[in-house]
Parts: C-alpha cells; sequence; structure tokens
C-alpha cells in the first residue's frame, strides 16, 4: 500500500507501508541512525521513545529479530522508514522477521523511501516533526515531552550478588548497561528516575549510575537538587542522559545539536589518555561546553569530529560521565573501560569510608 512520509518543512516523500499496523497516521520526531546493523538494539533502546527512526543502510531486518538482543522489553519508536526491509528471518536465533516484529507492537514501516535525500534533509534542517501516513496529513511541530516517566521502572528490583552494590537510577536504561555492571561483579538494583537521596541511602550502594533516557534532559529539571545530593554522596558514573543530568545538576546547560549522533562509529578522545576510542552513539543534546566555565566539571572526553563535549569529569568528587555509550549495543565496546574506572572509584571511596 502506498504511504507518505511527511516532514515539518513542509516536503513529503512517497514510499510503501508494510502491513505492519494500521494506524492511518503516526507522529514523531524524525532522526536517522547510521549503523549497518543493530536494528533491534535501536528499536528497543528506550531512548529512542517517541521519535521516527530512519535506517541510512539499504537494507534492514536481514538477520531477523531476536530476544538476546533486546535492549529492553518493546521497542520505543513510533515508526520506522527503511529502504528496503528483508521480510525473511535465516538467522538461527531469530524468532521474528522485522515486518512480525513491528505488526507485534503495532509500529508503522514505510519502506522504498528515498532514504538519503531524507537523511540530507535532516543534516541540513536538523531533526523535525514528522507523520508517516496513509495520506496527505498535518506535521505537528514538536514539543517538550515528559518521556522518561513514561519508560521508567516503577518499583526498586535488585539483581546478581557482585562484590560492589550499585544503584542504576532508571531514566531509560537499556539492558547492556545493566550486563555491564552484572559482568563486573556487581550488584545492581534498579531504580525509578525520581528517587530520592534519603531511599539511596537506605540501600547502602557503593555507587550510582545515571542512566540513558529519551528526551530533553530539562524535563528533569525539578528534580535536579536531589540528584545533586545523590551525586555528590556517592561515586557516580552518568551515562548519555545520565552524563546531560550530571551537567545540569552542577549548573553547566545542555543545547540540542542540529541532528545528533546516532550510529556505531563515533570518534571520541579521552582527553586524559589521548587516545581514541570509536563510540557508539545516540543522542540529540550536549553539554554546552562554554557554560562549564564556572562549575567544578572539567571535560574528559571530546568528539573528534565536531569537538563537542563526549565525557566529564568532577575537579574533586568521585563523578565521570560519558556521552557516549560504553555498554556498546550496538557497536564497538572499545569504551568499556569506563566500567572499569568507575569500579575504582567505588573501591577508593569504600577504602576512604574504612578508614574514616
Ligand atoms: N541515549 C540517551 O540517553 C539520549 C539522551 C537524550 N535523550 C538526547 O537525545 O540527547
Amino acid at each position: 500500500m502506498k504511504g507518505y512520509l511527511h516532514l515539518e518543512n513542509g516536503e513529503t516523500f512517497t514510499g510503501e507501508l508494510a502491513k505492519t499496523s494500521a494506524k492511518q497516521n503516526v507522529g514523531g520526531e524524525i532522526v536517522f541512525f547510521t549503523g549497518m546493523t543493530g536494528y533491534q538494539e535501536v528499536l528497543t533502546d528506550p531512548s529512542y521513545k517517541d521519535q521516527i527512526i530512519v535506517f541510512t543502510y539499504p537494507l534492514i531486518g536481514n538477520y531477523g529479530i531476536n530476544k538476546e538482543d533486546f535492549e529492553s522489553k518493546k521497542p520505543h519508536v513510533s515508526a520506522v522508514v527503511v529502504y528496503e526491509s528483508k521480510t525473511s528471518k535465516y538467522h538461527y536465533e531469530a524468532n521474528y522477521s522485522l515486518e512480525e516484529y513491528l505488526k507485534k507492537w503495532d509500529i508503522p514501516l514505510i519502506k522504498h523511501v528515498d532514504t538519503r535525500a531524507v537523511v540530507k534533509r535532516i543534516r541540513r534542517q536538523g531533526t523535525m516533526g514528522a507523520t508517516i501516513a496513509t495520506e496527505a496529513a498535518v506535521v505537528n511541530p514538536l514539543k517538550e515531552g515528559k518521556q522518561i516517566q513514561a519508560v521508567s521502572v516503577e518499583q526498586f528490583e535488585t539483581i546478581g550478588e557482585g562484590k560492589r552494590h550499585v544503584v542504576l537510577m532508571d531514566f531509560g536504561f537499556k539492558k547492556s548497561i545493566l550486563d555491564s555492571l552484572l559482568e563486573k561483579d556487581c550488584k545492581v538494583t534498579i531504580a525509578p528516575y525520581n528517587t530520592t537521596k534519603e531511599q539511596i541511602e537506605a540501600l547502602k550502594p557503593d555507587g550510582v549510575v545515571l542512566s540513558n533516557g529519551p528526551g530533553d534532559p530539562v524535563q528533569m529539571n525539578p528534580q535536579l537538587s536531589h540528584l545533586k545530593e545523590i551525586v555528590s554522596s556517592y561515586p557516580t558514573l552518568g551515562i548519555c542522559m545520565g552524563h546531560q543530568l550530571i551537567g545540569l545538576t552542577f549548573g553547566a546547560l545542555t543545547k540540542k545539536l542540529t541532528f545528533g549522533h546516532r550510529g556505531a562509529n563515533q570518534p571520541v578522545i579521552d582527553l586524559k589518555t589521548k587516545r581514541v576510542v570509536m563510540t557508539s552513539q545516540n543522542h540529540s543534546y550536549v553539554v554546552d561546553e562554554q557554560s562549564l566555565e564556572n562549575t567544578e566539571l572539567q571535560v574528559r572526553f571530546k568528539n573528534v569530529n565536531d569537538k563537542s563535549v563526549e565525557g566529564l569529569a568532577h575537579k574533586k568528587l568521585p563523578v565521570i560521565s560519558v556521552q557516549y555509550h560504553p555498554e556498546a549495543h550496538p557497536g564497538p565496546s572499545e569504551s568499556n573501560y569506563i566500567f572499569d574506572e568507575f569500579l575504582t572509584l567505588m573501591k577508593e571511596a569504600g577504602r576512604e569510608k574504612a578508614y574514616a
């Protein structure tokens, strides 16, 4: 069936709607992902909530869909745009084809769209509102959402029996972050996004991880003073949204990039070691470097392409943060060492406590 991708700038692209959803009209913020593989992780990463994802690689779905690669229990994107979607699923682990999986969750997929042209528009004019529709449709301009509370857990849950106890504050966490912590011999308590310092104290953790999450970080403004108390009291690692929130809690500002970084090959330099690592990324917002000037934070990582801030360290407290995804999935895992650094921070803080 013929379908349309309408952009907020007034342009329309024509394609073919797969039979994955009967919805006539679905809107969202249109963004693009440049990895050749990793579509399962992208679909199920809660940070993509309410976004229409354009895959730049021209053939998507060729190894099907299997549960092992999910980053959460369900897909969060509002719709999918591809050039070609593979309808078979020959991989030995596959439970669904791409289209079968999207049908299960009633998510529209439009194919045979000139994805190269769409991406060029987004690169030039920025991420914008878009609608996938069966006919002409109005595109609603983007408005600020409260996506974090929609994806965060409501109950505390503790997993694993490792040596270090970490509270993972859930702004929309990817399962790979939990897995990375469990692999490093941590016991992890997943906590709702609005957990207070008192609730964390009761858990007696060794450290806190602030997770990734969807939308604009300023949606957390009402909670920033709570977060500052937490981050100032425990060794803390912030990842993506978590990193942006660490920036905001210490008085820095965030800003939106024209089209963000979404892919598996973003080069990042670690200013401490002077080494460049290839990283997995998914974000629109960044911490504004100039706004760090009068704060207690300093830049630890930078994007080699556009020089944007990719990570911070607190000048005195055991607090580090990364804009990229050290847990990978999809993408390279060579930045995984940041988890080891976080472990060292917890170990050192524990030693101080023992001698206090
Ligand atoms: N993956 C994330 O945590 C993304 C953070 C935020 N939603 C952004 O787009 O910048």
